[in-house]
């Protein structure tokens, strides 16, 4: 029985380089139209993860599918587009050449005009491909991989040749893209990247999955944000007892809560305690501290 309900499925998937274990049964389902951002520090195996789902390697063990099928059948359908980190351009041809000659390969393309204006190229149509800046090519690398109007596309850190301006270029086409029900999935080291422009981060360490939610989940499991106010004289009984708290800490007057709820646990402080809550903060997590707690705990 073939399920269809998911873009992407890995099922206890694992990926052997020799002796090297890259990818260790790994399981995870990605649901159409999705953006998924795939974190994990060097070697985690998140290229070996986009080159399984492309079919260009096969599981030592385990299956990958892509809408039911196998990625082979998925890349000849055209369902899948990808952008690698160093897709080679040639670079004789104009940027309309180029991407025309890509698109008239698959069924069902995008349109020239259409394929230039999402990926902010329609100036730069008319110049060869071997006279274009870093992340010029990398917008028309991006433009190669939507050609097909793919279904799936996966992006293998895109912007890590990009200025900041060329990102922001770069990610409001990727949204424009994914707006039409598309699933995104794309690798990543920029923890801000994964922040704003995912609905969903699954954290990879060592070929194992190491967290996945969104990213305020993410921050929230790990833990990372607190509360803190002048306790003063007051008793600290009984903080430890209020929602979301994973620890207290009193220092100099100072009581620190830490929690999983800020929301829960100030509603618990000013309702369920008769403390006066004064010089009150709240810090939180960033998902770069809670990145390197989980890819830390799994170790
Ligand atoms: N062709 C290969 N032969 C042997 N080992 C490999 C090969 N490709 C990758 N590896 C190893 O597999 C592991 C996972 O590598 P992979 O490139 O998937 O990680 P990554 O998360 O994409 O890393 P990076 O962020 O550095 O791009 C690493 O230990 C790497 O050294």
């Amino acid at each position: 029985m073939r399920s269809t309900s998911n873009a992407v499925e890995f099922d206890h998937v694992s990926k052997h380089y020799g002796a090297v274990l890259a990818v260790d049964d790994l399981s995870l389902s990605i649901e159409p139209g999705t953006t998924v951002a795939l974190l994990g520090p060097n070697g985690a195996g998140k290229s070996t993860s986009i080159n399984l789902l492309l079919g260009l390697l096969l599981p030592s063990s385990g299956a990958v599918r892509v809408h039911g099928g196998t990625p082979a059948e998925a890349v000849r359908a055209g369902q899948m587009g990808a952008m690698l980190q160093n897709g080679a351009l040639i670079p004789e041809l104009t940027v309309k050449e180029l991407i025309d000659l890509v698109r008239r390969l698959y069924p069902d393309p995008l349109a020239l005009d259409e394929l230039l204006s999402l990926a902010d190229l329609t100036e730069l149509a008319g110049r060869r491909a071997g006279r274009l800046s870093g992340g010029q090519a990398q917008r028309v690398r991006f433009a190669l991989a939507v050609a097909g109007a793919p279904r799936i596309l996966l992006l293998d850190e895109p912007t890590a040749a990009m200025d900041v301006e060329s990102r922001l270029r770069f990610w409001a086409s990727m949204h424009d893209y994914a707006a039409g029900g598309r699933t995104v999935l794309f690798a990543t080291h920029q923890m801000e990247e994964a922040d704003e422009h995912s609905d969903r981060v699954i954290v990879i360490a060592r070929g194992r999955l190491a967290a996945d939610g969104t990213a305020a989940q993410i921050k929230a499991d790990a833990g990372g944000q607190a509360v803190s106010f002048v306790l003063g004289e007051q008793p600290a009984a009984g903080l430890d007892r209020l929602p979301g708290v994973t620890a207290v800490e009193v220092a100099g007057g100072t009581a620190t809560l830490h929690t999983s709820d800020p929301d829960a646990t100030l509603d618990g402080l000013y309702r369920g305690t008769a403390l006066d809550v004064r010089g009150l903060t709240l810090t939180g997590a960033d998902l770069e501290a809670a990145f390197l707690q989980l890819t830390r705990e799994s170790r």
